[in-house]
């Protein structure tokens, strides 16, 4: 059996993608066809140069055994906005599992990624026990909720309906500025061009469940919402589920208003979707166990790979002056750095001089700085979890308090 070093790894070119496709689909479990429409999407939304291949040259074929790509994408974080390389599409033969052939594509991403300067990086994690050692920290949490009875909100419903159903055209239209506008109140959102709402919007029968009927649109002005009923596990009342896809609110009254419908429809066994943790909709509910959680997860894993280039790409919360001890094993971005916050904006010096490094010290692991990035993870819990030590306290607490963000961390999109 070859281990990584007979391995041969390359870029991808125009003839390895029939291959890249199945192994996919072997690794992920996907069933369906992936039909030319949504192969030539993919195709357009990743670069050759961005896939890593390993193929194994003493099997006939020389067939792939194991492939990581990235998407170059872009995202909002409090106070502006990162383009970041979005990993994905990894995965290794289970011929040929465990031989080191993932570490091997990700050192050589990462080596691309430094080349190319990202502050910071990011991916969706099939596993939670694969990534911490390649330095990425789970940074932002969602909530699966099911509500099996209507729900009212506490809200009186205004005198005219703020709500309409339109059809995909008009959605069409309208969606792309409402995310948007909802990315800038949101860190975390993932910026969409026209190839990923072309993927967004794609609700053509063969690119959904058999089980699944027409996507609905719900519009308001400032906000819109989307979702599917779906027959799959219709039990003897014969009703289907509705599985609540995208709720994009800009404002608290818009996502009131659409909170409004989903949570009153009626005729269906139960009403599915996913929350970002910090969601308002319980406490907007007459009954507050009105919404169950079903699951509770890890979405974005980030990995801080410029320490000065990311924490100056957001802005904070409180002023602070204090010294951060980073370890990163896997990467080069470990080492000592001054974290200067002032009015929320930071400056931050690698290798401070003797005698000029801020107050007190903070030590963590490069993951825990990634996890601490968005604002949802407290770095008093990472401490009490024995993932970050300070020197006091009174720093910890003041240490905590600069990450957070004005308003709840989102994805919008995942990948
Ligand atoms: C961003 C994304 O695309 S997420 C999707 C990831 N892909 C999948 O889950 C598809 C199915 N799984 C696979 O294809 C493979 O099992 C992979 C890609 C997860 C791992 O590939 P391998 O080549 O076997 O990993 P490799 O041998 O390089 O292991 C690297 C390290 O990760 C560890 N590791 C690998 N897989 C796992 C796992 N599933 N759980 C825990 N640890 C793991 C190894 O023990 C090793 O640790 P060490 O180097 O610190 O000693």
């Amino acid at each position: 059996m070859a281990s990584g070093s007979d391995l041969q790894f390359r870029s991808a070119v125009d003839e390895d993608w029939p291959e890249i496709f199945t192994a996919d689909s072997r690794a992920f479990g996907i069933t369906a066809p992936i039909d030319e429409a949504q192969r030539a999407n993919e195709r357009a939304r990743i670069a050759n140069a961005d896939v890593v291949l390993a193929l194994d040259p003493a099997l006939p074929g020389e067939p792939l055994v194991g492939k990581a790509a990235y998407y170059r994408l872009a995202m909002s974080v409090p106070g502006g906005r990162v383009e970041f390389p979005g990993l994905t599409w990894v995965s290794v033969s289970p011929t040929h599992r465990r031989r080191g052939i993932l570490r091997e594509l990700i050192t050589r991403l990462r080596a691309k990624w430094a080349d190319e300067g990202h502050p910071i990086a990011a991916l969706w994690a099939s596993e939670a026990t694969i990534y911490e050692r390649f330095g990425f920290g789970p940074a932002i949490f969602a909530e699966d909720i099911r509500i099996d009875e209507r729900q009212s909100l506490r809200a009186a419903a205004p005198a005219r309906a703020q709500v309409r159903f339109v059809g995909a055209e008009e959605f069409a239209e309208a969606a792309p500025g409402l995310y948007e506008r909802w990315a800038q109140v949101h860190p975390g959102v993932m910026a969409r061009d026209a190839l990923w709402w072309q993927a967004a919007l794609d609700d053509r029968p063969s690119a959904r469940a058999f089980t699944t009927g027409a996507r609905h649109y719900l519009l308001h002005d400032d906000g819109y919402a989307t979702y599917h009923l779906d027959s799959a596990d219709m039990g003897d009342d014969e009703l289907p589920t509705a599985r609540i896809e995208e709720v994009v609110a800009v404002t608290d009254e818009a996502h009131t208003e659409l909170w409004r419908v989903l949570a009153a429809l009626d005729l269906v066994a139960s009403t599915t979707a996913t929350l970002p943790v910090g969601d308002p909709l319980r406490f907007k509910l007459a009954d507050l166990r009105g919404a169950k959680t079903t699951a509770h997860y890890d979405t974005l894993w980030v990995a801080i790979l410029d320490v000065p280039a990311a924490l100056t790409a957001r802005t904070y919360a409180a002023d602070l002056d204090t010294t951060l001890v980073v370890e990163d094993p896997f990467g080069d971005a470990g080492g000592r750095y001054r974290l200067r916050i002032v009015d929320g904006s930071a400056e931050v010096t690698r290798d401070p001089a003797p005698g000029t490094g801020g107050g007190g010290e903070i030590a963590c692991g490069i993951a825990a700085l990634g996890s601490l990035y968005f604002g949802s993870v407290d770095a008093r819990t990472l401490a009490a979890a024995g993932r970050l030590h300070a020197d006091s306290p009174v720093l910890l607490a003041a240490f905590a308090d600069v990450w957070r963000t004005a308003a709840h961390p989102a994805t919008g999109a995942d990948f």
